[in-house]
C-alpha cells in the first residue's frame, strides 16, 4: 500500500475481460484528469513464445502437464513485486510489452513472441494501473496485495469465460477452436492453484453471469450479451459502500447478500464509474497531498 504513488490492479484469467474493463478505468482517469502508467501483466511471462513451447515440451516430457501461462514459475512474479514496491516508493519503475500478433508487432516493431525492450514509466504519474493474470498473487515467494491499494477480480463464470476466451483468441489470434480448448484444459490446474485463489484477495469482484444457455461453451456461436447476462458485484469489506445509494442509482439492480449487489449485464460501465470514480479520486487526492 503506498499513500504517495498507488497502485490499482485488476486481474482477470485469460479472456475474462480485463482488456475491456480497462477501458472504463481509462475513462474515469480522462475525465478526473488522472495521469496513470499501465502494466500488462503478459509483459512480466518468463519466455517468449518459441522459448515458452521448447519449456512445455521440455515438462511434458518429464511428466508435467501442469505448466502453463498462468503457472507462478513462468512469471516474473518476484520482478514484478520488486516493480510494485518500486512504484509505491518512488513512483518509478519499469514495464515491456509482450507482442501477441501481427496488429501490435506493427505497432511495436517487435515480431509476435516476443517482448519488446524494458522501458522506464513516464515520470510524474498519479498511479500505476496493472491488468493481467496475476495482479493479486500471495504465495511463498511474493504478497503483490500488500503492496496494491485496490484490488479488483474480473471473473465471469468460467462457461462464458471460455466462450469470450474461444471468440477472442480465434478471431484476435488466429487460433483454432480446439487449440483454444487444448490450452483451457493444459491451463486446469494452475487456473485452480494460481488464478483462483486471487479473487479471495481483491477487494471488488465482478463476476458476469450469462442468463442464456451456456451449457457446451465449445460450440456457442456467439459471446453472450450485456443485456443477456446479469453481473455479481461483490465487496470484500461492504463497510463505508453506499448500497442505497447503489440500488437507487442502477435500475434493475437488488442486494444479494450484504456484501453483493447484482446488476444487469448493460449497466456495468455505469456501476463501475459510480463505485470506481469516489476510490480512485480519494487514491489520488491523498497522493496528491502527501507529495505535495
Ligand atoms: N462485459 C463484457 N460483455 C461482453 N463481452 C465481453 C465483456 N468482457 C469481455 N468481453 C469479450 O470477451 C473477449 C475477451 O475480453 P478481453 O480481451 O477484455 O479479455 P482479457 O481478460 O483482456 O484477455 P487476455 O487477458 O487474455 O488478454 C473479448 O471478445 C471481449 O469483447
Ligand atoms: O494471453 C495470455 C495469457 O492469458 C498469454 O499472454 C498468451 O496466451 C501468450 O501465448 P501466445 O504466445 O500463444 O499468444
Amino acid at each position: 500500500m503506498s499513500t504517495k504513488h498507488p497502485i490499482i490492479s485488476v486481474t482477470g484469467s485469460s479472456g475474462a475481460g480485463t482488456s475491456t474493463v480497462k477501458k472504463t478505468f481509462e475513462q474515469i482517469f480522462r475525465r478526473e484528469g488522472i495521469t496513470a502508467v499501465t502494466i500488462e501483466g503478459d509483459a512480466f511471462h518468463r519466455y517468449n513464445r518459441a522459448d515458452m513451447r521448447a519449456e512445455l515440451e521440455r515438462r511434458q516430457a518429464k511428466g508435467d502437464h501442469t505448466f502453463s501461462h498462468f503457472s507462478y514459475d513462468a512469471n516474473e512474479l518476484a520482478e514484478l513485486e520488486r516493480v510494485f514496491r518500486d512504484y509505491g516508493e518512488t513512483g518509478m519503475g519499469r514495464t515491456r510489452t509482450y507482442v501477441h500478433d501481427a496488429e501490435e508487432a506493427e505497432k511495436t516493431g517487435v515480431p509476435p513472441g516476443e517482448f519488446t525492450a524494458w522501458a522506464p514509466f513516464p515520470e510524474g504519474s498519479d498511479l500505476l494501473f496493472y491488468e493481467g493474470l496475476h495482479g493479486s498473487v500471495v504465495n511463498d515467494q511474493v504478497n503483490l496485495p500488500a503492496l496494491a491499494d485496490l484490488k479488483i477480480g474480473v471473473v465471469p463464470v468460467i462457461n462464458l469465460e471460455w466462450i469470450q476466451k474461444i471468440h477472442r483468441d480465434r478471431e484476435s489470434r488466429g487460433y483454432s477452436t480446439e487449440a483454444v480448448t487444448d490450452t483451457i484444459l493444459r491451463r486446469m490446474h494452475a487456473y485452480v492453484h494460481c488464478i483462483c485463489p486471487q479473487f479471495t484477495e481483491t477487494d471488488i469482484n465482478f463476476q458476469r453471469v450469462p442468463m442464456v444457455d451456456t451449457s457446451n461453451p465449445f460450440v456457442a456461436r456467439w459471446i453472450p450479451t450485456p443485456d443477456e447476462s446479469l453481473i455479481v458485484i461483490r465487496f470484500r469489506n461492504p463497510r463505508g459502500i453506499d448500497f442505497p445509494y447503489l440500488t437507487s442509482m442502477i435500475h434493475g439492480s437488488w442486494m444479494s447478500r450484504a456484501n453483493s449487489i447484482v446488476i444487469p449485464g448493460n449497466k456495468l460501465d455505469l456501476a463501475m464509474q459510480l463505485i470506481l470514480t469516489p476510490l480512485i479520486e480519494r487514491l489520488v487526492t491523498t497522493a496528491r497531498k502527501a507529495r505535495s
